[in-house]
């Protein structure tokens, strides 16, 4: 039985990744990664032009059925990153960037293709914590906006973090759009945006900025992880790899994600609630659903999810 993936042309021996954001802000965290057995490839916090400080504390939140967070975007700033993925890599290395605003989006990705970087980028259209800011992959519109300049230029490996869609025609309007570009894929799900948390003893919220709404991961959005990869697969070019994040906290939940059309699957909060150890045990519950089933391998069964 083999995990292998590919990544972009990369074979990884194992398909599981960490989400952005969580474990991959600082060197010490990046280099904690690299040295993560079971993990096949790593992803960088979402970059922005400058360093950020992000939201006051407390702006995580563990919760029993998964998390709440409205981190702000904390960050050392695209230089440390690009300087990070420019070295030698241990493991292969997708570049997570994001913006506050297209302009910012276009300044970067200007500076990366004229860079020495030639892997994977990944651009986050959709994270919910920036105070005033809108999840931008909400607006079909305007990331088609985005996209249309961006690709007037950027020539390099480049896919897009989307958040969640709850409508199924929703689906149809982003996979129009996406369609239309040589992305190499679309990493789907962000957390679900603007969520919120009581604390019933204290009678509060739990987290600090925007009065506690923040984006919700683990199991509790698995379902809605599930349906955005299967959606996304179903409507996208085969040519657009999906990598599924959301809700993962077991070999199943992986082995679904999989069977919704994933070609990589990404884990974060059960990072922050068991260590990076979750990914050994990740592997293992996976092999072995896999060979009770009888699958020597993930493409015997990616995407064959079946109707009723
Ligand atoms: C990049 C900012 C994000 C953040 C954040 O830094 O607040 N949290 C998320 O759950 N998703 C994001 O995309």
């Amino acid at each position: 039985i083999d995990l292998n993936a590919d990544l972009f042309g990369q074979i990884l021996t194992s398909p599981l990744l960490n989400a952005s954001g969580v474990h991959c802000q600082t060197k010490e965290e990046l280099n904690d990664l690299a040295h993560t057995s079971n993990l096949g490839a790593m992803v960088t916090k979402s970059a922005t032009l400058q360093a950020r400080a992000g939201n006051p504390n407390p702006r995580y939140y563990d919760l029993k059925n998964g998390s709440i967070n409205s981190m702000g975007l904390p960050n050392l700033g695209y230089d440390f990153y690009l300087d990070y993925v420019l070295q030698e890599q241990t493991k292969p290395t997708i570049l997570s960037v994001a913006a506050l605003s297209a302009a910012d989006a276009i300044t970067l990705l200007k500076d990366l293709q004229a860079s020495d970087y030639q892997g994977p980028t990944e651009l986050n259209l959709s994270c919910p914590n920036i105070v005033g800011e809108p999840q931008l992959a909400y607006d079909f519109e305007a990331t088609d906006r985005v996209l249309k300049e961006v690709f007037s230029f950027y020539t390099k490996p480049l896919g897009v973090k989307l958040p969640p869609y709850f409508d199924l025609v929703h689906f149809d309007k982003i996979a129009a759009v996406l369609n239309k570009y040589p992305l190499t894929h679309v990493n789907t799900i962000n957390s679900v945006g603007n969520g919120l948390w009581v604390d019933i003893e204290q009678e509060q919220v739990v987290t600090k900025a925007k009065g506690g709404f923040g984006g919700l991961g683990g199991t509790m959005v698995l379902p809605t992880a599930l349906a955005n990869v299967r959606a996304l697969r179903q409507r996208l070019h085969d040519s657009i790899k999906v990598l599924g994040t959301g809700g993962v906290t077991s070999g199943e939940d992986v082995f679904a994600h999989i069977l919704c059309g994933a070609d990589l699957v990404s884990v974060g909060t059960q990072v922050m609630k068991e260590g990076l150890s979750v990914y050994d045990r990740l592997a293992e519950e996976l092999q072995a659903i896999m060979a009770h089933k009888g699958y020597q391998s993930l493409a015997d069964f990616r995407g064959k999810l079946k109707e009723l």
